[in-house]
Formats: structure tokens, sequence, C-alpha cells
């Protein structure tokens, strides 16, 4: 009877969060209208000047009315874009307790693969990913269904060793995770006293105490042996990073025979593909790319986990709760990935840049949810291993071997497994060590085994840009498969986000020039997306986030226009006693009333609002315009692409100034430079304004222009502070800032020559 019940019970929920798409909807509506109201504006303003009254043309004038008309009209484009986030937020919850007690959910549990991906050792301290295969290694599944690999790009020995080591310490620390029903599975954040519980019996405190001991002991092996290997010599490890042959080792235990459940350990794979410095390696979509190929001759498991090595799994149930969705079979067939949110430990409580990326995680991918489902995000998430074969939701791959052969390359052995995949058949009983299998292995990780076929361009993850996540759940959208937003209370993975304001520009700078490479290649969301019939909502959200460095332009043109007209006496907006004027000041308001609305909703504070505004602004006038500038410069052939992987080491000064609030602008290069001088130019602007509306005494004339100016000195106070009062390490260098005067300059300059023409 019991049991009947609970497998009546639904596994998952889903919930549209009602009120909030009223609202939202609403907003919409009045957002739209005084937009269209704007617009109407500019439009018939310049009409009159240009028919009616032709004395009043001045270059200046025409110049400064079609930069701002053509940045209001694209801005407007975008928010239209971004309004599809908001159209239907959805949330869901998954009960993976309801499988843990049932026998028949276990046996029906499918294999997982877990994907870790590492590539510079100097860069990703191996204890910390190891830290993460740990973590991995000890989730609540069945151990046997259950199989982690690590794909290390800098093909380092030293991070062979680790993984060895950290097999030896899963051995004590998976069969203790189990015993004891540890909630925090990473042992670095266990001993750190976070995870640890209060102390029950004597004999969990002993093994405890042994267990860390363990743990202290492998972290120092490690450690030393990566300081080894780190201070060898310098050149020949970077020349090893991009030239050497493939290195795959199996790590399985299959213990004494009796032992029970508690003691089975998951298989770990050692993969580092092969990578010669003339055959382009494609980043992370191509290290992915040899694990799916090599995986599928070692363990075959239908889903699969994708983790980026800094991030780890804070808690043992997310594959029971993504299992909640797969084994459902109203979603299932085509489900392609479940996405959770990127949650990151080293978040400080002021998070002055935004680290959380907490619109995206709270606002953009619930949106999503309740359209197709969210954009898939690089890490945290489970896939159905066929859906990156390039199928259709439904259609099996015809059976073809020529065919076939042409799309995922000459292994025979790949090809057996693939067909058995669309069979939903795990290879548990593989005989791994195989000489032969493992053979094969190492001739799917050539870095020869992709040419002439369609691995990166329709199967695997996607080659064409460097977001290689965002491109290849678009690509799956538009063939049918739909994704799921998971975001339980308790993060289900937690990762370390850069801290350091360059670093931090740096990622977004890459982040948009890989947006830019899909928005203007075939695949640009918003033709490819409404030829292939992904829903139109939909296709206006991945629209947003492709063309969002675009923001830069235009925002950099509102930045720096309105200012060098106001010092040159220059009027682009309404008076204040003309009809049109409420316009502008309610659009101002309507816009920052719904962010306001939307940090309150999901936690935030008044001040999380306003930081976000002014990284919002930073990121704007860099990363974004640099972004584009990369892309731009990477479209004429003059610079290749390049990852820039994102430094993982900590610096205790710089985590402190964070930690504090403090901006942090050590280190900064010419990325910073359109900031500062947006800065200083609409500073010299206030004040010349100033200045003239005393002289003049006119006060109503250039209201909207004063206002704007005022508001970017005023989210600026972070850089003026660094210029002219600090003095430590984390101040804006003196040749940032000479080299923004000069710019300001020339900008100012510029202004008063077009004005005098
Ligand atoms: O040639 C490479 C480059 C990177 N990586 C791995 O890719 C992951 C992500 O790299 P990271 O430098 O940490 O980039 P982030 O900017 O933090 O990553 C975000 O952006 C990436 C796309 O640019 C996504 O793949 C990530 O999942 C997402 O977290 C790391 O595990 C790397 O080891 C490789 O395996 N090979
Ligand atoms: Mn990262």
């Amino acid at each position: 009877m019991e049991k009947k019940k609970k497998t009546t019970l639904p596994l998952h929920t889903f919930r549209v969060e009602t009120t909030r798409a009223m609202i939202n909807r609403a907003h919409i509506i009045i957002h739209s209208l005084l937009v269209l109201a704007l617009l109407s504006y500019r439009a018939s303003s310049t009409l009159v000047f240009f028919f009616f009254s032709p004395d009043s043309f001045t270059l200046a004038l025409a110049l400064a009315y079609v930069f701002v008309f053509v940045a209001e009209l694209s801005l407007s484009f975008l928010w239209l874009l971004g309004s599809a986030f908001r159209w239907r937020p959805v949330s869901r919850t998954a009960f993976p307790d309801r499988i843990s007690d049932d026998d028949d959910h276990l046996y029906l549990l499918p294999g997982i693969d877990v994907f870790i991906c590492t590539a510079d050792p100097a860069k990703e301290p191996a204890v910390d990913v190891m830290n993460t295969v740990l973590s991995a290694m000890s989730m609540d599944y069945p151990a046997e269904k259950l199989s982690v690999y690590l794909s290390d790009d800098a093909g380092a020995p030293t991070t062979l060793y680790a993984l060895r080591k950290a097999f030896c310490f899963a051995k004590v620390w998976v069969p203790f995770c189990r015993r004891y029903g540890v909630r925090s599975i990473c042992p670095k954040t266990y001993f750190c006293g976070e995870g640890s519980r209060p102390l029950e019996s004597g004999a969990f405190f002993e093994e405890r105490e042994k267990v860390k001991f363990m743990y202290k002991d492998f972290k120092e092996q490690v450690e030393r042996a990566q300081e080894m290997g780190l201070h060898g010599d310098k050149n020949s490890n970077e020349t090893t990073c991009n030239d050497h042959a493939a290195v795959i080792e199996v790590m399985c235990d299959k213990g004494p025979d009796t032992i029970d459940d508690h003691c089975k350990m998951p298989k770990l794979i050692y993969v580092s593909r092969e990578k010669r410095p003339f055959h382009p390696h494609n980043f992370k979509a191509g290290a992915l790319n040899v694990l799916l190929r090599v995986s599928s001759l070692i363990s075959n498991a239908p889903y699969i986990l994708v983790l980026d090595c800094d991030m780890y799994c804070n808690d043992p149930t997310s594959a029971k709760a993504a299992m909640c969705f797969y084994i459902d079979p109203l979603i299932s067939p085509s489900l392609a990935f479940i996405q959770f949110p990127q949650v990151f430990h080293n978040i400080s409580t002021n998070d002055i840049y935004n680290c959380q990326i907490r619109e995206t995680f709270k606002i953009y991918w619930n949106g999503c949810d309740g359209l197709s489902g969210p954009i898939l995000s690089g890490t945290c998430f489970y896939m159905k291993r066929e859906a990156l074969y390039g199928t259709t939701p439904g259609l099996r791959s015809s059976p073809d071997l020529l065919q076939i052969r042409q799309c995922f390359g000459t292994s025979t052995k790949l090809i057996k497994m693939l067909l058995q995949v669309q069979d939903y058949k795990c290879n548990v009983e593989n005989e791994v060590s195989s000489d032969g299998l493992l053979q094969e292995a190492f001739f799917v990780a050539s870095c020869t085994y992709e040419k002439d076929t369609k691995w990166g361009e329709q199967i695997g993850f996607l080659y064409a840009s460097v977001l290689e996540d965002y491109i290849t759940g678009f690509h799956m959208h538009c063939k049918g498969w739909k994704s799921i937003y998971y975001d339980p209370l308790r993060p289900q993975f937690l990762g370390s986000s850069p801290i350091n304001l360059n670093d931090i520009l740096v990622q977004w700078k890459r982040w948009s020039s890989g947006l830019l490479e899909v928005a203007f290649s075939r695949f640009c969301p918003l033709t490819y997306g409404i030829i292939s019939r992904n829903p139109i909502l939909h296709t206006l959200c991945y629209g947003y986030v492709a063309f969002l460095p675009l923001y830069s332009i235009f925002a950099l043109c509102y930045a720096t226009v309105p200012p060098l007209c106001l010092l040159n006496g220059i009027s682009l907006y309404p008076k204040v006693s003309d009809t049109w004027f409420p316009v502008f000041p309610a659009i101002f308001v309507s816009s920052l009333c719904q962010h306001l609305f939307e940090v309150l909703c999901t936690g935030g504070s008044i001040r999380m609002w306003w930081n976000e505004l002014r990284i919002w602004m930073v990121r704007s006038a860099s990363s974004y315009i640099f972004g584009c500038l990369d892309f731009s410069v990477r479209l004429i052939g003059v610079r290749r692409v390049d990852f820039g992987l994102t430094n993982k080491v900590i610096d205790e000064d710089q985590v402190g100034r964070y930690a504090k609030g403090i901006f942090d602008f050590q280190g900064m290069t010419l990325i910073l430079i359109p900031v500062v001088t947006c800065s200083i130019l609409n500073m010299t602007s206030l004040i010349g304004g100033v200045w003239r509306v005393i002289a003049r005494g006119n006060y109503d004339e250039m209201l909207i222009q004063h206002f704007l100016a005022l508001f970017i000195v005023i989210s600026s106070y972070p850089i003026f502070e660094a210029i002219l009062i600090r003095k430590d390490a984390g101040r804006i260098p003196a040749s940032l800032t000479l080299l923004s005067i000069i710019c300001t300059l020339v900008l100012l300059s510029l202004g008063y020559i077009v004005s005098t023409m």
C-alpha cells in the first residue's frame, strides 16, 4: 500500500509565477507606450528641424540627432528583445527523495557520465580540480552507474598524479559520505567546517578525524607535486601544453565481492587528448567532444553531467533530481538538458561587481524556462547524450553506415556504441581495461579524428563560437529539443567566480566577442531561430543575449554625445516646459523601477540594485566595447581566436578589497580607458553646463542633459576616488588616467570643431 502511494506522487512540479508575469506584462505595455512616445518625438522633431526650420540647421545638430536617434532606436529594440524573458517566468521543484526510497525507481536509473574539464595547472590549482572530481564521485547515485571523466587539456603529469592520489583518497571519502549521509560532498568545504555536523557518535567522530587526516595528507602530496611540476622548465611546460600525445587512464576498483554498497566506487578516467600545434583544438568544446567519444567507448551512459573544474557538487542529490525530470515519460522524449544555476561560494555580501550574475540565473533563465527552456550555460547541466548526436527528438538517425561514418568518423566501435545509445542501453558490463577498447579510445582522442566529419559542426559541442554552450544549446532548441531550469534552494553546485575586476572584465569580453560571433554567423538567432521555427518569444531571448554586446556602442553614444552637446550648448531633448518633456523622466524611472522590482523580488536589496546598475555601466563601456572590437578585428582576420582562461588562483589582497566593497583596479589594462574617459568627460561637461546655466540663467533648456551627466558622474564616484583620493594598490594607475585624459581632450576638441562648423 505504502509503496503504491509513493509511486503515484509526482517526481517534479512546475508553477508559472502568475503575479510576476502579470506585473511584467503590464510594465511591458506601459514601457512600450513610453518608448513609442519617445521615438515619435524624435522622429517628429527631426522632421520639423530638417524641413521647417532649415536656418537652425548645423552639422553638429544634425550629427548629434542622428547619433542619439540611432542609439534610442537600437536600445529600444534590445529592450523589446529582452522583455521576452519577462513574459512567462516559471519555477520548478523536484523530489529526488521519492526516488531514493523506491527500488523500482532505483532499478530504472540510467547511467551518468560526469565530464570535468581542466586546461592549465598554473591557473587551475590541482587540489581544487581534485575536489571537484571527489565531489562528483560522491554523488548519491548507484556507483556502478556513475563514471567520472577528467579532461586535462594541458596534459600535465602532475594532474594525472593528483588524479591517482584522488582515486586512492576517494576509496575512503566516498564510503564515508555514503555511510554517514554527508551532504557537503566536496572534501575541502566539508573540512572547512561549513559542512561538518554535530558529533553524534564515537565511531563517526573517529572516522571523521581519520578521513580528515587522510585528506590533509592527500592535499599536501598534490600541492607538493604541483609546486615541483610548475617550477620545472616553464618554457617546456608551455610547449607540451599544446604539443603532446593522448594519455588515457582508467581507474576502477572492483573491490572484494562481498563489500556493501557504500564501498562501491564509480570509475574514474583521465583523458588528455592529443594536441599538436597545427591542429585547431577548439578549446573546451574540443575537449568535451573527445570526452564524448572516449566515454562512449568506456561507459556510454545515456546522460552526461558537465562541470568546469572549479564547479564542485555541493549536494549529493542533483543526479537524482535531474532524473526526476528525465524519467518522466511526459517530458522526457524531447528533453535535451537540465540546467542548474551557477552559484558561487566566494560572493561577498556587497558583491560590487555583480559576480553572481543575478539577472541571468534568477530572471532570464526562469523566463526562458516558461518558453522552451533555458540557454545552456557551460557547466552544471545534465545532458541527454542522444541530443548531442545531432538528432531531432523522436527521430533515430538513419542506419546507413556510410552516412554515419561521414558524420561520426571511422571508428566502428564508436558507431556501435552510438547506435546503442539510441536504445538507451548503458554499457555497464563492458570490460573497460580490455586492450582493444583502450586502443580505440586513443584513436578517437587523436587530433586528426575529427577531420572530414561533422564533429563540432552538427555533432557534439559546436565550434562556431568560443561560447560553445550558447551555440550548442541554441542548435538543439532549433532542432526541437527542450530544456529545463532547476534552481533549488540549496545550491547543487558551487563554483568560484573571478572576483578581480580585470579578470571579470576580460571574461565578459570573451563572452561578448563569442556572442557576436554567433550573432553575425549563419546561426544568427533572429534569422536561424525563425527559419527553424523555434518559438518566437524564445528566439527573442536568444537574440537579446547575442546582441547584448552591441549595447555598448549605443550606451557609449549616450555617454558621450549628450555631454559634448551640453558643453557646446546644443539641446537634444525637450525643454521642461515642452509637452514631450515628461516622456523622458518617465522612461528613465520606468526602467529603474523595473530593475529595482526584479532585484527586490529575487531577494536583493537597494544596494544590490545600485551596484548592479553601476557595474552594468562599467561593463558596457569596457568588456562589451572591447568584445565588439575583438570580434571586428577577428572578422578581418588580424587576430586568432583566444579563450583567455579565467584565473582561479586566489590573491588575498584582492579578496580583501572585494570583500570590503572597494573597487580594485590593480593590473588594469586599456580595457578601462573608455570607462575613465566617459567619467571625466561627463564631469567636465557637467561643470561646463552648470557654468553656462549660471552665466545665462536658462534653467529650462538642457535639464535632461544636465541630469544625464550628473547621473554618470554620481555612478562614477569609485572611479574619481580611485584616481584622486586612493593610495592603495587598487587605485587607477596614473598611466591609465593620463591616457584617458588625452582621450577626453580629443573628444572635447572634436566636439568643439564640429560645433563650430
Ligand atoms: O582550451 C580550453 C579552455 C578551457 N577549458 C575549460 O573550460 C572551463 C571554463 O573555463 P573558464 O576559464 O573557467 O571560463 P569561464 O569564463 O569561467 O566559463 C564560462 O564560460 C565558458 C564559455 O566561454 C563556459 O564554457 C563555462 O562553462 C562558463 O562557466 C574550465 O574548466 C577550463 O578548464 C578547457 O578544457 N580547454
Ligand atoms: Mn570558470
